[in-house]
């Protein structure tokens, strides 16, 4: 089975049509990088947020995990787990709940770049790229400005209350992040987050729907994430993977903790002592995956450099950084790889 060119093709419908049977060849991974179905599952880092912590513990725990991972989990981070489980049940409902027509009038704009709205294929120039089984929502959220909830799906009644609210809270989070991990390095508390500027927030809902050969596609390609810090939460079937080591692993889902992701921004500010994570999504045969990521990004116009000496990587204007991306696909690390010195 082929998927014609051009369709606005959605994962969930092909998993509709194809229950218990085969996938179009363009979400078959060449061998190399299909999943191992004998991958161990690892709990990641956990770190405890909590105001009552000893505050330099706290920073040597988020520095060893930014070292050996580049990605971990908060608990007691302080957000309301009710809101974490609104985003979620709200996302899915949006998903599940509406029929396909309905959910196409919020059809992002296939031809541009991380355009907001419903959608599946991530937009890269070359046609031969192999498809992720999956579709997404994309939200963006801030500087405020940028809200524009009437683009937001209008039900269930408190969708577009929660998104903002959920924005808020992870903005809020990402700074107090910025600041460990920047003092955990011995710089300035607001170092890192002067380095990146006023933030841009996407948040994305990813929705896996059941894959019928989920030996044979990934949910997500493996890459690192663009901007400065993506927190990351995800419902209880699990299929985020990191690459730790050179082996992929997979990350078993702690409920109410937020999974903190490293993105390419704050290996560069950090000068490469901080590496972005490299990671993925796999599907499952039987289980429909949702898990919402926000993103926290420079601006365009925004040129990034390393706060320490002697640089290692290349100044970059965040602007050529992203539209590098998208012309030439993730890739794993490629493009961030391509800036060091
Ligand atoms: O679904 C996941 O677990 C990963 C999502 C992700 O990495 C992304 O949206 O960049
Ligand atoms: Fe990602």
């Amino acid at each position: 089975m082929e998927v014609a060119a051009g369709e606005p093709v959605r994962v969930q419908t092909l998993s509709q049509i194809t229950k218990a049977s085969r996938i179009p060849s363009q979400y078959i991974q060449p061998p190399e990088t299909r999943p191992d179905p004998h991958t161990s599952q690892i709990t990641l880092p956990s770190i405890s947020l909590s105001s009552h912590r000893d505050s330099a513990a706290l920073r040597r725990e988020i520095g060893e995990a930014c070292r050996d991972w580049g990605a971990f989990h908060v608990i007691d981070h302080g957000v309301p787990v009710n809101l974490l489980s609104d985003m979620r049940n709200n996302g899915r409902s949006f998903f599940e709940d509406k029929e396909l027509e309905e959910k196409m009038k919020y059809s992002c704009d296939p031809n541009l770049p991380a355009s907001e709205g419903y959608g599946s294929r991530m937009l890269v120039e070359s046609n031969d790229t192999v498809l992720d089984w999956r579709d997404y929502f994309d939200h963006h959220t801030m500087p405020v400005s940028r809200r524009n909830p009437s683009k937001w799906p209008d039900s269930p009644s408190n969708y577009r209350e929660v998104v903002a609210e959920y924005s808020d809270h992870m903005h809020a989070l990402a700074q107090k992040l910025l600041c460990l991990i920047s003092e955990s390095l011995g710089l300035p508390s607001s170092c890192i987050e002067e380095a990146a500027g006023e933030f841009y927030q996407n948040i994305t809902v990813s929705y896996y729907p059941p894959c019928p050969q989920p030996e044979l596609a990934l949910g997500l390609q493996s890459h690192s994430d663009m901007g400065a810090i993506t927190l990351l939460i995800q419902d209880d079937v699990g299929g985020l993977q990191v690459l730790k080591d050179g082996e992929w692993v997979t990350v078993h889902p702690v409920s109410d903790a937020i999974v903190v992701i490293l993105a390419d921004q704050t290996e560069v500010i950090t000068n490469g002592q901080y590496r972005s994570a490299i990671h993925r999504a796999i599907t499952n045969a039987n289980r429909a995956r949702l898990s919402v990521a926000t993103f926290h990004d420079p601006a365009k116009t925004k040129t990034i450099s390393p706060v320490i000496h002697p640089p290692r990587y290349k100044q970059v204007l965040y602007g050529d950084y992203v539209s590098l991306w998208y012309t030439k696909g993730p890739d794993g690390k490629r493009n961030i790889d391509a800036l060091q010195i």
